[in-house]
């Protein structure tokens, strides 16, 4: 491959180099929301901001953790994991927002993803559509236990990606309607509980490049209890879903440290 970075040791997209970054990485999609996680970290320092990544890392018990922007949709997450990763990351965790699609999944909730449906593009240029895009096991259990702990209103299941916002708003008005509309009554009556848009490229992409991933999400509102005629709260602070991830990273960070023992 032609190293792009001409032997700087920076990333060409990231920016990030070995040594900037932790082993555990939370990943929102929102640049704006990296701050708000550093925030949780010991000693926050900006390492990079390139392009829609931004960088930082500090610690959590003592350990080196660091929070990278992916901006919106699967080509540029992948690209944020396969970067990271060559610099030494090796535990990930998604904190995103998200649409509910059943109608007991109320704005506000935390959905946290126990397997995502591959209806976006990046992760077909991985692997065969027939490869479930599922999370790292332990990972997803410290999100469970994360949420119990601090007492979150929580569900855990499938999650849809997909490639369009908008796709998934306002299918009616896309020349494909027929094809969105007839997917979308079937995710939902396999019981996927809210969509979002970067979860299957990075579990693909993760079970690839050997490396644990997961995810959480604050629902913001539900498109399906508004079709439904029920009270349709809007909710974007994503305090708690950071909250959540933040206290992920720390139990994995302590059963880590007692395997190693
Ligand atoms: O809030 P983030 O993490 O960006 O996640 C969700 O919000 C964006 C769409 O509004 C997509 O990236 C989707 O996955
Ligand atoms: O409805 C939503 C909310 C956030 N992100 C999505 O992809 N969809």
């Amino acid at each position: 491959m032609v190293d792009y970075t001409e032997g700087s040791g920076k990333q060409y997209h990231t920016n990030v180099g070995p040594g900037d970054v932790g082993k555990y990485v939370i990943l929102p999609g929102d640049p704006k929301r990296c701050a708000k996680i550093a925030a949780h970290f010991v000693h926050p320092v900006l390492v990079a901001d390139s392009r829609e990544y931004v960088t930082y890392t500090g610690t959590i018990n003592g350990t080196k953790v660091s929070v990278t922007s992916t901006g919106i949709g699967g080509p540029s997450a992948s690209i944020a994991i396969d970067e990271l990763a060559k610099c030494g990351a090796d535990t990930f965790i998604r904190v995103g927002t998200s649409g509910g699609m059943q109608p007991e999944i109320i704005g506000g909730d935390i959905v946290i993803a126990n397997g995502a449906v591959r209806m976006e593009g990046t992760s077909r240029e991985f692997a065969p559509i027939e490869y479930p895009a599922v999370p790292d096991f332990h990972v997803t259990n410290a999100l469970v236990q994360a949420a119990d702990r601090l007492n979150k209103k929580y569900h855990v299941g499938v999650v849809q990606c997909k490639d369009s916002f908008f796709g998934q708003h306002e299918p009616e008005i896309m020349p494909v309607s027929y094809e969105l509309e007839q997917k979308w009554e079937a995710w939902k009556r396999m019981g996927c509980l809210a969509s979002e848009m970067e979860s299957a490229a990075l579990f693909i992409a993760g079970s690839f490049l050997r490396v644990r991933v997961g995810s959480c999400f604050l629902v913001v509102a539900n498109q399906e209890r508004a079709k439904l005629g029920l009270d349709n709260p809007q909710v974007h602070d994503t305090e708690s879903a950071i909250e959540c991830a933040v206290e992920a990273i720390r139990i994995l960070i302590e059963q880590d440290q007692r395997e190693s023992l």
